[in-house]
């Protein structure tokens, strides 16, 4: 049957309004200016899922810092991952710097795990991750997070950057998707 978004949408359950996101990445600037406003950081975002974060988290950090971007995928639009897939992979940029990685969320951890370590392997001093949510899955993980914005349970979630088939990045809110 065809995806229909506004369907999605109608039957999902509202999990963090956009108050309480914007609250969090508040509070998330503070924590991050705290440790970084004297290390001149390079700022990776994993796109696309980053970008609602990453464009609402930057202008709040009033320190020293470079941007880049990586693109690794492994869910492909859809609801279950699979193995991470590079677009755009970090470059000589990492080399001796510490590096703060962005990400809309940290769900089984396999996609930041692999970038930390690529961005290690080619030579960043340090590797720091902050994400805007976090999935409680009740088990260990092979990544942890740095700086976490908000938990969410353990069900598909979507807006504020995170798609559902591809649709809703665009959603200020987050919603968790109804079976
Ligand atoms: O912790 P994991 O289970 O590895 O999943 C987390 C990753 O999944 C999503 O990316 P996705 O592969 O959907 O690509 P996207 O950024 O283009 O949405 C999200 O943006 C994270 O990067
Ligand atoms: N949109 C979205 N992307 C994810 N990547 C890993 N888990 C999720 C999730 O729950 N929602």
């Amino acid at each position: 049957m065809a995806i229909n978004p506004e369907n999605m949408l109608a039957s999902a359950s509202l999990i963090h309004t956009a108050d309480a996101v914007g609250a969090a990445i508040d509070r998330l600037a503070l924590e991050l200016t705290e440790v970084l406003h004297d290390k001149q950081p390079l700022i990776i975002s994993v796109m696309g899922g980053a970008v609602v974060f990453s464009g609402q988290l930057l202008p709040k950090l009033q320190f020293p810092l470079e941007f880049n971007y990586v693109q690794a995928s492994r869910y492909h639009n859809q609801t279950v991952g699979k193995e991470v897939l590079w677009k755009v992979t970090p470059g000589d940029d990492v080399i001796g710097r510490t590096v703060l990685l962005l990400d809309d969320i940290l769900d089984e951890g396999h996609t930041l795990a692999a970038i930390k370590a690529k961005c290690l392997e080619l030579g960043a001093k340090q590797v720091l991750i902050a994400v805007l949510t976090e999935k409680e899955l009740g088990h260990a993980k092979p990544v942890q997070a740095d700086f976490v914005g908000l938990t969410v349970p353990n069900r598909y979630v979507f807006g504020c950057g995170m798609d559902v088939y591809g649709w809703w990045r665009n959603l200020p809110a987050i919603y968790a998707l109804n079976d």
